[in-house]
């Protein structure tokens, strides 16, 4: 089957210091993907050059057929890559309802339509829509930037760090939510995280991503089995 996403031998960097040292991988139509990598190893820029927040110094990114190393961001989103950054980026003086319609500003036909049928997978949500996003407990905000983002209508999901800060209780919801959405969208994803557990309960494979580099990859069985050394090491 052709690949979704395929990224081979990518470089990017932050002014005159490189971070990204060639980055080989591929993503098949509706897999989920986890990556895993302890701080600074190179995640959200990963995420960032495949968005196109970043430039690629070498390499190239390919989706869904289409070269889009060199496209800006806006077109990404068209062809349906999404981006749910570290840190969520809510704007927190707009409510929930506010928030989520800034999401359909880059959606390929701007139909407000979508945002009913996205909260369909989010009753939480639904019940905080004229609440300001400022006032949202984190993962209330994780599950708002996830939502937002879905109003695009991306094929594929770019999710960075979503545990950071969030209780327990509610990463359990996500979980769910992001289980639940695999089966009912055409989605796929790439979950970039520190926290083994979630990664687990979510990914069909695992990399492990070290200084920049691919540095192994784990399958669903060895991840079950809590045979992961090599590659988050
Ligand atoms: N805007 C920036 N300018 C310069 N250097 C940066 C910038 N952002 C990140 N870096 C550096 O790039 C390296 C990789 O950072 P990156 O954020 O991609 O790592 P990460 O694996 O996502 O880490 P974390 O889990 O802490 O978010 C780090 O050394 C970091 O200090």
């Amino acid at each position: 089957m052709n690949a979704l996403l395929d990224v081979e031998g990518l470089r990017a960097s932050y002014g005159r210091v490189p971070i990204l040292m060639g980055v080989d991988f591929t993503l098949a139509p509706g897999e989920y993907l986890g990556i895993l990598g302890h701080n600074g190893m190179g995640k959200t820029t990963l995420m960032r050059t495949l968005m196109g927040h970043l430039p690629a110094d070498a390499g190239a990114v390919r989706f869904s057929g289409t070269d889009v190393t060199r496209l800006p961001i806006h077109q990404r989103a068209r062809l349906g890559l999404g981006l749910v950054p570290q840190g969520r980026e809510i704007f927190s003086t707009l409510s929930v309802r506010e928030n989520l319609r800034m999401g359909l500003a880059s959606a390929p036909k701007e139909d407000p339509r979508i945002i009913d049928d996205v909260l369909a997978d989010f009753p939480r949500l639904v019940r905080l829509l004229d609440r300001r996003g400022g006032a949202l407990s984190g993962g209330e905000q994780q599950l708002l930037a996830l939502a937002r983002c879905l109003c695009t209508r991306p094929k594929l999901v770019l999710l960075d760090e979503p545990t950071e800060g969030i209780q327990p209780s509610i990463i359990e919801e996500i979980i769910e939510t992001l289980l639940a959405l695999k089966k009912r969208w055409d989605l796929s994803m790439i979950i970039v995280e520190q926290n083994l557990d979630f990664i687990t309960s979510l990914s069909d494979r695992v990399l492990g991503i070290q200084k920049g580099r691919i540095t192994g990859e784990v399958s669903r069985e060895d991840l079950l089995a809590g045979r992961i050394g090599m590659a988050a090491a």
